[in-house]
């Protein structure tokens, strides 16, 4: 497979790693200092594009793939509000893209545990839910992207929970907990130096805590499961999210 690298950060070059050792050939690089590459002929000499960048330019980098008809993997986090725009060109225009907040196979088990824990909880309502999650330093947008995956999981499922809240815990949020309101879900974001990716939902009560934990050790479960969304999509049209591609069920 001909893949493109949209970002070639410390995700795309891991990407770039582990698509080469699947035997892919990477086409296209585009990171700040080429951006001028980033053209419908060059994106054309690619099966599939993977975006890895920042906020602030992915729309660009997935609007550029929808015009060359190019499938477009989606990890960047952080941008919020044009998903449903970017559905609707899908079906309209038959191009395709793949978004997941979190691409790694450990984390899209948690997710699938996280709500049916949720759905559980409802029977013991004298526990009350937080979520937690640290990354680096480098890290652009809070809550993560996968933080948010996790409290939409329980907000659906848990019926004392309408909405999730965030406080980062690096703006000084001496006493800010205790606003939040009893059908609210907090998630607390720590930024911490070097640390990949650590999720952590705890369900506390008076008399004891249920802590449901995913760290990261690396980025490597990350890059690995963008590339295996980059061979799923292959033949595939419309809109996808990592939930297609997985498929749980017991
Ligand atoms: N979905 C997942 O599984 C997953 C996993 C890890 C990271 N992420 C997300 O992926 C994104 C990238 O993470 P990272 O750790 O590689 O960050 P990074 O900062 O190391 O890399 C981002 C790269 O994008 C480049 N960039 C900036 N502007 C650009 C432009 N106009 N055109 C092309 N490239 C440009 C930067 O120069 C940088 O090299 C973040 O949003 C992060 O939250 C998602
Ligand atoms: O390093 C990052 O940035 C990560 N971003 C994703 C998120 O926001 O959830 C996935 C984990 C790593």
């Amino acid at each position: 497979m001909k893949i493109a690298i949209l970002g070639y950060g410390k995700m795309g070059k891991i990407i770039e790693k582990i698509a080469t050792d699947r035997k892919h050939e990477i086409v296209l690089k585009i990171d700040v200092t080429n951006q001028d590459e980033l053209t419908t002929e060059n994106l054309q000499k690619a099966d599939v594009a993977i975006e890895f960048s920042t906020p602030g330019t992915v729309l660009d980098h997935i609007d550029a793939c929808f015009k060359a008809k190019v499938p477009v993997i989606v990890g960047t986090t952080g941008w919020y509000g044009h998903l449903q725009r970017l559905k609707d060109e899908c079906e309209q225009n038959g191009t395709t893209m793949l978004y997941a907040s979190n691409f790694s196979v450990g984390v899209n088990i948690f997710f699938h545990i996280n709500k049916m824990l949720a759905k559980l909880m409802n029977n013991y309502p004298y526990y009350d839910v937080q979520v937690e999650e640290i990354h680096h330093t480098q890290k652009l947008d809070s809550p993560s992207g996968t933080a948010i995956t996790i409290a939409e999981g329980i907000v659906d499922e848990l019926d004392n929970k309408k909405e999730w809240v965030n406080i980062l815990s690096t703006d000084g949020t001496e006493g800010l907990a205790d606003t939040i309101k009893a059908d609210q879900l907090l998630i607390e974001s720590f930024r911490i130096e070097n640390v990949p990716g650590t999720h952590t939902v705890v369900y506390d009560s008076e008399v004891d805590s249920i802590e449901f934990k995913h760290t990261a050790h690396n980025r490597n479960g990350f890059a690995l499961g963008a590339v295996l969304a980059a061979e799923w999509v292959q033949g595939k049209k419309g809109f996808y999210s990592a939930k297609d591609m997985f498929n749980f069920s017991l």
